[in-house]
């Protein structure tokens, strides 16, 4: 039977609409040559939407291949404002179809509909922008500092580059990988997450719309151990640019070493939020709570470890539960849900298993733990908002990224000591500090282990300002100038201009 390449289907929220289910290469819907099937699912009922082809091996070569030929026959030389054009047009497209892709995310991945529509789809038409205006910014230097000689440097693509992405923000990703690569004048293949496929597909027909020439951008869903791995063994890839797991992330490495592929890796975390007695307590419980259940608690930087000094912890945890306990768990349809469910039954899995990991380690379970029956009268893969205290350093329920609705709170009695405890773990991504006194904030900020500090806020993203991983938690940096220039490599040309004969 020939392979199904599109559907016809209805949101949940009633929009009809052709989903792609094929491999997006060289501008073209292909069946998978092997023949991978993909079931995605809804993970509010946990029924299936559809099944969407995966990439072998022989799939990414293809679109290596086509990459390859793009780069090299037309757009490596194609004028940077043009390419910017290209940027803004699909970005403009996105912003005509973020209905569409919102109710997609939604349905997909479990995330709500206001998330998804008012966080993830303005990021990554934002994403889009940004480097929209960047891609004619990029400059070199000019070295003059001898009569006889000049020297100037370039700042060249690298290639052919690929993407790996999560399920956590599929279209966000996907935009975090593209838009820098194609701004600073590189093809890439995007190999999207097995679990969430839909919205990159539907968005990878904008990206024809919009304009690219064929072979610059592919867009693949497929298996990391296939589509994955594929590409990070590629000989032909320049760089990889992978977003997911901290052991996901070292294999990535270790493969890509043996062609020297350039990496840039943003990893997993477990970052602490420093609360001191003199923080602004209503401040602090809005950010404690939405640092770590947005998103049902699948956010790669959630403050997922609170630190709370003594003088305000037993006001702080009765406020905080209330809080937690307050929001609605639910269909991520409606208005007033704030947590949707986990994104699949693995993820859902892990959480419960965590969850009975706190117990046993002689945590106490202050809320939450348990499965949320009561959403639609359908189990679905809801979890209710869990936070543990009396958490101790040793646990693994301290140390360890659970990726869902799961916080730990610990006591402390001065900052050396929340210093020292937030620093004890092996991730470096996010982490968060409360104080009115600006110049403790500061001191704090300057000896946290981490990527980012945020100073009376958490989570507070923004595309313009660098972001990646201390210690295990990345290498490299996405975002911002920085970002782009992860996406080029610097050639120095030396000119001789001696008059000497
Ligand atoms: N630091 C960040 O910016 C950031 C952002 C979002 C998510 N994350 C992290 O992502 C993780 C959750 O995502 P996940 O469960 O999808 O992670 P994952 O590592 O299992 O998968 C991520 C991607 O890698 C692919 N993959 C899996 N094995 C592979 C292999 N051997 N070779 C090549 N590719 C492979 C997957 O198919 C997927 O596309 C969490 O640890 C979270 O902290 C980090």
């Amino acid at each position: 039977m020939a392979s199904q390449l599109f559907k016809e289907l209805t949101t949940p929220n009633g929009i009809k609409y052709q989903q792609p289910l094929g491999l997006f290469i060289d501008n073209e819907w292909v069946a998978s040559k092997e023949n991978d099937e993909i079931i995605t699912i809804n993970p509010t009922d946990e029924s299936e939407i559809c099944k969407v082809q995966g990439a072998g091996a022989e799939d990414i070569d293809d679109a290596v291949k086509a990459a390859r030929n793009a780069f090299e026959n037309g757009w490596r030389d194609t004028d940077a404002t043009v390419r910017g054009d290209l940027l803004y047009k699909l970005a403009r497209l996105t912003e005509e179809h973020a209905d569409i892709l919102a109710s997609i995310e939604t349905w997909d991945n479990g995330k709500t509909y206001n998330a998804a529509r008012n966080d993830d789809l303005p990021e990554a038409i934002g994403v889009l922008k940004y480097y929209a205006g960047w891609a004619d910014k990029l400059t070199g230097q000019l070295f003059s500092n001898n009569p006889e000689k000049l020297a100037y440097t370039v700042r060249e693509p690298l290639g052919v580059c690929a993407g790996i992405i999560p399920w956590n923000f599929p279209l966000s990703m996907a935009t975090y990988k593209l838009a820098p690569a194609l701004a600073a004048g590189n093809t890439i293949i995007l190999k999207i997450a097995e679990q969430t496929p839909l919205s990159a597909l539907y968005f990878a027909n904008l990206v024809r719309e919009a304009g690219f020439p064929p072979g610059v951008v592919s867009i693949v869903n497929g298996f990391g151990r296939k589509a994955g791995v594929a590409l990070a063994e590629h000989p032909d890839i320049n760089k990889i640019s992978f977003t997911g797991s901290t052991p996901t992330g070292k294999e990535i490495m270790k493969t890509a070493s043996n062609t020297m592929k350039r990496v840039t890796l943003e990893t997993g975390g477990k970052s602490p939020m420093i609360i001191l007695d003199d923080a602004d307590l209503e401040q602090a419980i809005e950010w404690a709570h939405s640092g770590i259940m947005y998103n049902q608690g699948q956010v790669c930087s959630a403050t997922s470890r609170l630190f709370v000094q003594e003088g305000i912890y037993d006001d702080f945890i009765a406020r905080y539960k209330q809080k937690v306990e307050g929001v609605k768990v639910g269909n991520p349809f409606e208005d007033d849900t704030f947590q949707g469910p986990q994104v699949t039954r693995v993820q859902f899995e892990k959480i419960l298993g965590y969850i009975e990991t706190g117990k046993k380690e002689g945590a106490t379970l202050a809320t939450g733990g348990n499965v949320n029956k009561n959403v639609n009268g359908s189990q679905g893969l809801f979890i209710s908002p869990t936070i543990f205290t009396d958490v101790e350093e040793n646990m693994q329920i301290f140390q360890e990224e659970v990726f869902g609705p799961f916080v730990v709170v610990c006591k402390f009695k001065n900052i050396t000591e929340a210093i020292r405890k937030a620093n004890n773990s092996v991730f470096g991504l996010g982490s968060a500090v409360f104080t009115k006194d600006i110049t403790k904030a500061h001191t704090i900020a300057r000896r946290l282990e981490a990527g980012t500090v945020w100073i009376n806020s958490s989570n507070d993203a923004d595309i313009r300002v660098p972001f990646g991983g201390y210690k295990q938690s990345g290498i490299g940096i996405e975002l911002g100038e920085m970002g782009l220039l992860a996406y080029t490599t610097c050639k120095a040309v030396h000119i001789n201009v001696s008059s000497k004969l």
